[in-house]
């Protein structure tokens, strides 16, 4: 028998196995069970969506680019006004940095990674008590991308929680690992104060003075929603036939994600993906689709997916930030003008998102593109 052969004939074996177990527990189920030498056909991607290790596609571009760096202690001293423009640069260029010389501890983000590690090396029994579908479940557990409509699954575990205000979500979260909630309820915090001094920042760059009456979206900021994603990815027999996830945006105005230093976060940038290269106690800080929109589209939240590789698994914690979830996002009054810049978006809000995502396959911008004004 060709070796391509006993390839499909292993890929047939796992597949009916993994049918009868289902898919829904995950891919770190999936390879725990040990007899996963190729990836089954429910994870491998049409070819079109493929990553794709062409050099003109990825490395030649990947060496000389780097995502914008913001020094964040900069940003509060006497050069502010010259990291704001670098900060407006950043987010209308690539709808992307990195930001660092934050105030948040190296052993703040250590711990974050490693109890998020620990959290998805748990027995399954233990994982499965927050495994649902229920997407307003105040913690969630799952695998993939958009679970029950994703055509061809990802290679992806996740765990997703709600975290402001903390008081009403803790109750609800995780008691294993033991320090679990406590070094995490540290964490969301500590994101959510750097998370509020970065839209300051970013408001001023737009010329938004939050202390005008009518812009006191600072408020709103304080009292705002935050959703943590801690996500998984176990090393995969053949990365280049499937993704972590998918090229996506998101929802919110902010997203402060840490990587661990294995790479796969890739950014479009000029139709092309780029790695972003892991940088020690980083933070990866991207423009969601909420900002988007309040910028009348002067700030771009930019598609990004993530790569698997057969060696190493991954861990990163994304924590997504915007207004409260009952709020109304849209464009702001100051950067809407009749002439050069009409309002470009519908007023949205979190109820008409999450409809949205509920029955439509997940693709790419849709959800934004459908928010444009023409
Ligand atoms: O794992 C990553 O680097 C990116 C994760 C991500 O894009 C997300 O959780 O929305
Ligand atoms: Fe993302």
């Amino acid at each position: 028998m060709s070796p391509a052969m006993a390839l499909n004939e292993q890929r047939s074996k796992d597949d009916t196995a993994e049918e009868k177990s289902g898919y829904e527990k995950g891919v770190k189920h999936l390879c725990e069970k040990g007899h996963i030498r190729s990836v089954p056909k429910k994870y491998i991607l049409p070819v079109a969506d493929r990553p794709t290790k062409r050099v003109e596609d990825s490395n030649a571009l990947n060496q000389n680019l780097q995502l914008p760096i913001i020094d964040f202690a900069e940003l509060l001293g006497p050069n502010r006004p010259q990291v704001l423009q670098s900060l407006a640069n950043a987010c209308q260029q690539y709808g992307f940095f990195q930001l660092v010389n934050h105030c948040i501890s190296d052993d703040v983000i250590r711990s974050m990674i490693d109890v998020s590690g620990r959290f998805f090396d748990l027995p399954l029994e233990e994982r499965v008590k927050y495994m649902t579908t229920d997407m307003g479940a105040p913690v969630r557990c799952g695998t993939s991308f958009s679970q029950t409509k994703d055509k061809v699954l990802c290679w992806r575990d996740f765990l997703k929680f709600l975290c402001h205000p903390l008081p009403d979500f803790l109750p609800h979260w995780p008691v294993s690992p033991v320090d679990f909630r406590k070094v995490v309820g540290t964490y969301a915090e500590e994101t959510r104060h750097l998370f509020l001094a970065v839209m300051e920042a970013i408001l001023e760059s737009l010329g938004i003075m939050e202390k005008e009456e009518e812009e006191n979206v600072m408020k709103e900021f304080e009292k705002g929603s935050q959703m943590m994603v801690a996500n998984f990815y176990p090393p995969c027999p053949e990365p280049e036939l499937t993704l972590g996830m998918p090229p996506h945006s998101d929802y919110g105005f902010l997203t402060l994600l840490l990587q661990d230093e294995v790479e796969g976060l890739q950014v479009q940038y000029q139709d092309k993906w780029v790695t972003v290269q892991p940088i020690p106690n980083a933070f990866v800080v991207n423009v969601g689709d909420h900002l988007e929109i309040y910028s009348n589209g002067k700030y771009k939240s930019v598609l990004h997916r993530v790569m698997v590789n057969e060696v190493k698994s991954r861990v990163s914690v994304a924590s997504l930030h915007s207004l409260p979830f009952n709020c109304t996002v849209k464009p702001s009054p100051k950067l809407v003008d009749d002439e050069a810049n009409p309002k470009r978006y519908m007023d949205t809000d979190f109820a008409t998102f999450l409809a949205y995502v509920s029955s439509h396959e997940p693709n790419k911008k849709d959800f934004l593109e459908s928010r444009k004004l023409h």
